[in-house]
């Protein structure tokens, strides 16, 4: 019989297609090894009608995941990077961190080709602190207005005319071969994104050296060394995926560039930090980033926003 592999996985398209890519992946590296995919819902898919900011608790999305390779009813789990909690379970690591899409937000408009073409008033939609912060920041003459569900959700919303423009990661967009409704790639010094933006990773039990063999050629060492970087500064920060904060590490040869920022959700206060070091440091890049910005204020920004959000476990 063929050597089988179960892959744990969301049922929404995007998480559908992701787990799909990483299914073909494996089986073109791995001849005669046969992988098929567990869907499962989450507690982040069923709650649908409050913004993600005030559900808060982490993981929202990955604990069911995690639970079914504990219990041996899958083998790994793809998850988005930048919705992966920092920490892991006793038991589960973050094995595999595959190569970056593009990490820029999007903009998406049928109407106007970028933010700074949007008349007074208009409406944004996004649930992003981190997106409403800068957002709100440049042009504090737009509304944000929250925008929740799947790209797909997101997209109708846009169509139905509930907002003249929405921000998306390009990468979800680009994957679900939506790329053709980017109006705009919002550069990074305008948008900064979050931790892992663009980037899959992969998790598995830790003593599974079978899998973390076959895993193996799926890792990617530069996209490793930013994504690691940009999450040691959230670590730090103690960030969770819904916060105001940027992170987006960029490498050119051996040195690590890392950007960072934390900011209040309504753009009126922005503290920002902009290192460089060798990316064999580049978690040590991260906490320096993240102490810095701590220095500046961003501990007191962070816990107003969390005393705001009420966050059940
Ligand atoms: N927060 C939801 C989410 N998680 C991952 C992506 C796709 C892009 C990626 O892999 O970073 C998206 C959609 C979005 O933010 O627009």
């Amino acid at each position: 019989m063929a050597e089988q592999l179960r892959i744990a996985t969301r049922k929404s398209k995007l998480a559908l297609w992701q787990a799909e890519h990483i299914k073909a992946r494996l089986e073109a590296l791995h001849s005669g090894l046969q992988v098929t995919l567990v869907p499962m819902s989450t507690r982040g898919d069923v709650i649908l009608d409050t913004p993600l900011a005030k559900i808060g608790g982490k993981g929202l999305f990955v604990k069911e995941l995690e639970l079914a390779m504990m219990e041996d009813r899958a083998d790994l789990a793809v998850h988005s990077m930048k919705d992966l909690p920092v920490d892991f379970p006793e038991g589960l690591e973050l094995h595999t961190i595959c190569t970056r899409e593009d990490p820029r937000d999007a903009f998406v408009s049928n109407t106007y080709k970028e933010l700074s073409e949007l008349p007074d008033g208009a409406v944004v939609g996004t649930c992003s602190l981190r997106r409403r912060c800068q957002i709100q920041a440049n042009y504090p003459q737009l509304i944000i207005k929250d925008l929740r569900g799947n790209v797909q959700t997101r997209l109708q919303k846009l169509d139905d005319g509930e907002y003249d423009a929405i921000i998306l990661a390009a990468a979800g967009l680009i994957r679900l071969e939506l790329g053709d409704r980017i109006t705009n790639f919002m550069p990074v010094s305008e948008s900064l994104p979050a931790n892992g933006q663009g980037a899959l990773g992969i998790e598995c039990r830790s003593d599974n050296s079978r899998v973390h063999e076959l895993l193996a050629p799926l890792d990617c060492a530069d996209t490793r060394s930013c994504v690691l970087a940009e999450r040691a500064m959230n670590r730090r920060l103690e960030g969770g995926c819904q916060v105001p904060i940027g992170a987006y590490a960029e490498l050119d040869g051996d040195q690590l560039r890392l950007r960072g920022l934390v900011g209040r959700p309504d753009g009126t206060e922005i503290i920002e930090g902009d290192i460089q070091g060798h990316r064999d440091d580049a978690e040590a890049i991260g906490i320096e980033l993240a102490e810095y910005l701590l220095s500046r204020g961003a501990g007191a920004i962070l816990a107003e926003v969390y005393k705001d959000s009420e966050q059940p476990g």
